[in-house]
């Protein structure tokens, strides 16, 4: 009898978002919600499996899709891919598969909340009062910075981009972007400017990263680039943590070079509870959750079982990556 196809889950899921593929499939799944799969055991399952659902933090590298000898798709959990060698899945013609526009929404209003956090100092604020520290009204306690009439700088005006200028747009901020190619029809709807990357930098209140990590963008944040914000600008990346240097990041928060940041990406993830930039008041740090509402995620799930099911009865899937 020939064996059904077997997929292997890099995380727990809940069961109810998987039971399209219990149909057909064999099915089995690393058993913790909360930690990675060890690469020993990562390697073993791909061996068998004719299909991977992967989360971010798995390094899809080469060694891993040459493991798989019947690999044949591997469907993403996340939009970005930076973790998925995709030169050895295109020579080894293995479809790979992301979940663009379903998050699109969630992790703009994120970018948002985090820009607004950062601005008027929302989680110093609220630790200041449940520690007690709250004594007495007074005109400058805890003032931050205004958002409505600012300038925004997005750096990677792409879906997410686009959706947060929206937001912006609510707020009446001037709004400039910056891409490798002008989106004449973006400016039209948002009233967006195209300007150079150094002339974002320089001019905007806010500057939001949301491109995505590629040789063309690591490192772009650095000392030189803060040197060349505002003194009280604003440092927001829902991007991925290297297009920063993070030594950088906390040299110009230390130095008043720029006045605070909103991180929800950092180099290493999970970031270090001893990292310098989480000593800092003017930080806010949040665990890599810009898709992270329940809606969404079980809407990726649900574009990651199509996308599977899809390749492996031999029908094209919904958010096959360009390879
Ligand atoms: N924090 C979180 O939880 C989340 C983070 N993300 C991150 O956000 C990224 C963007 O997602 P999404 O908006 O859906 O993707 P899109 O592909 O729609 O947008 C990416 C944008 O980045 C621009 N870009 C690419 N390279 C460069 C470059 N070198 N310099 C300047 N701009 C560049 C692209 O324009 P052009 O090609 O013209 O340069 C494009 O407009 C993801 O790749 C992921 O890393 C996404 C979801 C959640
Ligand atoms: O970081 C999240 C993603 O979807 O990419």
């Amino acid at each position: 009898m020939k064996r059904k196809p077997y997929i292997f889950i890099t995380r727990k899921l809940p069961a109810g978002a998987l039971e399209q593929l219990y149909h057909s499939f064999e099915v089995s799944m690393w058993e913790s919600e909360t930690e990675s799969v060890p690469r020993d055991v990562l390697l073993k399952e791909t061996q068998k499996a004719d299909a991977l659902l992967t989360m971010l933090s798995d390094k899809i590298d080469r060694e891993v899709l040459e493991a798989g000898a019947s690999l044949k798709v591997v469907a993403n959990l996340a939009v970005g891919y930076d973790n998925i060698d995709l030169k050895t899945a295109s020579e080894r013609d293995i479809v790979v598969c992301n979940t663009p526009d379903v998050l699109t929404d969630t992790t703009a209003d994120l970018a948002f909340a985090l820009l607004m956090a950062a601005a008027r100092r929302i989680v110093e604020a609220a630790e200041y009062v449940k520690e007690g520290e709250w004594k007495s009204w007074s005109p400058l306690l805890l003032a931050g910075h205004d958002i409505h009439h600012k300038t925004i700088g997005i750096v990677g005006m792409g879906k997410i981009g686009e959706a947060l200028a929206k937001r912006a747009t609510g707020f009446e901020m001037e709004i400039l972007y910056h891409n490798r190619t002008r989106k004449p029809e973006a400016e039209e709807k948002l009233g967006a400017q195209y300007v150079s990357f150094d002339e974002l930098i320089q001019r905007s209140d806010y500057i939001v990263c949301l491109t995505p990590l590629t040789a063309q963008t690591k490192g772009i944040f650095n000392g030189g680039s803060f040197k060349k914000m505002k003194n009280s600008a604003i440092f927001v990346n829902a991007s991925r943590g290297p297009v920063v240097d993070e030594q950088a990041l906390y040299e110009a928060l230390v130095s008043g070079e720029i006045s605070a940041a909103g991180l929800d990406v950092f180099e290493t993830e999970p970031i270090n509870a001893d990292h310098p930039l989480l000593t800092l008041k003017n930080v806010v740090a949040l665990p890599h959750i810009g898709s992270s509402s329940t809606e969404t995620r079980m809407e990726m799930m649900d574009l990651c079982t199509y996308n599977i099911e899809a390749v492996l009865t031999g029908k094209q899937p919904k958010t096959p990556v360009e390879l």
